[in-house]
């Protein structure tokens, strides 16, 4: 069996303090990450803002230096990329940011746009304006677009354009953040699309980082459900969205909007966090999320948990117990004295 295109092991990004004179503790933007993705597959990474998602993406990148743990592509360790390793990352891995607008020169058409990226990777002259017209016609777009600029455009159709750039340097691996967060909610949908068709004909491997799960579940192999720099639980989409198990997981099903009756179906009972997500500079004792976990016990609060494995699906909570699927069980014990538990 073939290597991972990308597997990503203990990973943690650090970012010490701004200022200096100043003692203040680092912030564990990520801190422990574990995950892998096959070709031809997308896992989705989810998760409220700030739980560390992008860290994770510009991590994979080298936009920020690895703090610890390892990064593998197609195998081999780039985890802190010698010279070489740059230009595989800078050619084979793209990163496609969620603002189409900023990412686009204002004063450059989007002919000019798309040859950047072609004359940088060493593409023959002669073949340029064909490779041009070939990725927009990838994207959904027609030849009248060229001598646009990125102003005449929708936020759609620039970010179709984005994608095109990335797709120009002909990546294996796309690292898509909030790809759709600025666009509108029906324009979302044709890019997820867009997405979806691309990665069929190219063989494309994603990594899909998003706060909007109603996008994910149609979409992603895998999913990654992140908090305050950890991911708390893993496994496939369809078993996770079906039974999540992590109070995490389930708060954040249960807000999403229901449009349909397969919604529904998939929601769980509404179980509200408390609180707002606490710094990464001051994260809690044993399991981060207890301050903010209606199933809490004292347990909590002193231990990390260790990964279980229910099904498919890797779960981090004390509180969870897999032989109820459920939190009574473990609440009960968590009433009786000490000596009385079984
Ligand atoms: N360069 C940096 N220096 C210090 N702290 C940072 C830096 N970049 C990110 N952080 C902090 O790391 C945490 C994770 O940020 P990150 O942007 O990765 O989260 P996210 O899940 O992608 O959220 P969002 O969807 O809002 O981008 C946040 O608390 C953020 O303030």
């Amino acid at each position: 069996m073939s290597a991972p295109v990308l597997e990503v092991k203990n990973l943690k990004k650090h970012f010490a303090s701004d200022g200096w004179l100043t003692d203040e503790p680092p912030a564990k933007a990520v801190d422990g990450v574990s995950f892998s993705i096959d070709e031809g597959e997308t896992l989705a990474l989810i998760g409220e803002s700030g739980s560390g998602k992008s860290t994770v993406a510009k991590t994979i990148i080298d936009i920020h230096e690895t703090t610890d743990g390892l990064i593998r592509y197609q195998g081999e360790d780039i985890t802190n990329p010698i010279r070489r390793q740059v230009e595989t990352i800078r050619s084979e891995i793209q990163l496609v940011f969620q603002d189409p607008t900023s990412c686009l020169n204002p004063r450059r058409t989007i002919r000019k746009t798309l040859l950047v990226p072609l004359k940088a990777t060493g593409v023959p002259r002669e073949e340029r304006e064909a490779r041009v017209s070939e990725m927009l016609e990838r994207v959904g777009l027609t030849d009248e677009y060229l001598r646009k600029y990125p102003h005449e455009l929708s936020g759609g159709q620039k970010q179709r354009v984005n994608i095109a750039r990335a797709l120009a340097v002909e990546p294996q691996l796309l690292l898509l953040d909030e790809p759709t967060s600025a666009l509108d909610v029906s324009v979302q949908a044709k890019i997820v699309d867009l997405l979806a068709d691309l990665q069929e004909e190219l063989g494309l491997t994603y990594l899909f980082i998003t706060h909007d799960l109603s996008l994910v579940r149609n979409f992603a192999d895998e999913t990654a459900v992140m908090y305050l720099g950890e991911i708390q639980e893993q496994g496939p989409t369809e078993e996770l969205f079906e039974s999540p198990r992590h109070p995490y997981t389930r708060a954040l099903l249960s807000s999403i909007p229901v449009t349909s009756a397969a919604d529904e179906a998939y929601r769980p009972e509404s179980e509200p966090l408390r609180g707002e997500v606490p710094s990464p500079r001051d994260v809690p004792s044993g399991c981060r999320l207890h301050p903010r976990c209606p199933h809490a016990t004292e347990d909590c609060s002193m231990r990390q948990p260790d990964t279980r494995h229910v099904n498919d699906v890797a779960v981090n909570c004390i509180a969870y117990d897999d032989d109820t699927d459920g939190f009574d069980a473990l609440l009960d014990a968590a009433n009786t004295t000490p000596g009385d538990a079984s």
